[in-house]
């Protein structure tokens, strides 16, 4: 765990110089008009298609990741296509993306901090609709010393600005060593703390109001079964 901490402390220096090394922000990667259609498609889709949790609601498309492998299911041509045009960008090794989550945020919703776990290939590609909002990023637990207690505002690193039709790509450390999550908050006011503020068009101690936002978060899970064998599952 040790590198894991050094890590951390590593990156807490290169939100000064504004250049992490595995993440790339793509501002308007989609038009107005692709960001209303794939609104138009969320929304289109069956009521027994979201899943409700405390804070968010989601639609998982592709298959349910499981560490025998994901029975792949067919992924809509609506986000097919966007599975396509982000992994023509490499960002699976040449894999094509597999699995979409569609998380959907009120004003004042968010997601804990945590890790997507190993069923995916360590990289995260999230296409945002509708709001921005700020990603936070937190050290682990074990990487704190001494009498420090483990809040989460001590284990607090900095956060990315992802404004609507952009595309977030986080690789790596980024993904494998950090934990993420979104605050339940109306609003966000930006700091320092913000890494990409320039990549994002932000401006230091603007407020930014929260709408709704969706998020399309497309990765690769590389271990899929055909259906068949899962009759031996149980
Ligand atoms: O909405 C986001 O950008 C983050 C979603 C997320 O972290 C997840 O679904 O695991
Ligand atoms: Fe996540």
């Amino acid at each position: 765990n040790k590198a894991v901490c050094k890590l951390s402390v590593s990156l807490k220096q290169f939100v000064v110089h504004d250049a992490l090394p595995t993440v790339y922000y793509i501002p308007d990667f989609i038009s107005e008009d692709e960001e209303s259609y794939l609104l138009q498609q969320v929304y289109r889709s069956p009521k027994t298609k979201w899943t409700q949790l405390s804070g968010r609601r989601l639609q998982n498309w592709g298959g349910l990741p499981h560490p025998k492998g994901m029975v792949a299911e067919k992924i809509p041509d609506w986000l097919q296509t966007y599975c396509e045009k982000v992994s023509s960008l490499g960002a699976f090794n040449g894999q094509t993306a597999n699995h979409v989550l569609v998380n959907e945020y009120k004003q004042g919703e968010g997601i804990m901090p945590h890790e997507d776990g190993p069923l995916y290939h360590p990289t995260v590609t999230t296409i945002s609709l509708g709001s921005h909002t700020l990603l936070d990023f937190y050290a682990p637990v074990s990487c704190l010393e001494g009498d420090a207690p483990q809040t989460e505002e001590n284990r607090y690193l900095f956060s990315l600005l992802v404004k609507p039709r952009s595309l977030l790509i986080l690789q790596d450390e980024m993904y494998q060593q950090l934990l993420h999550g979104i605050q339940a908050r109306a609003q966000d006011t930006l700091t320092d703390k913000v890494a990409n503020l320039s990549a994002a068009g932000g401006e230091p101690g603007k407020t930014l109001i929260r709408d709704t936002r969706v998020s399309l978060t497309i990765r690769h899970v590389p271990k899929v079964i055909k259906a068949k064998l899962i009759l031996g599952r149980k």
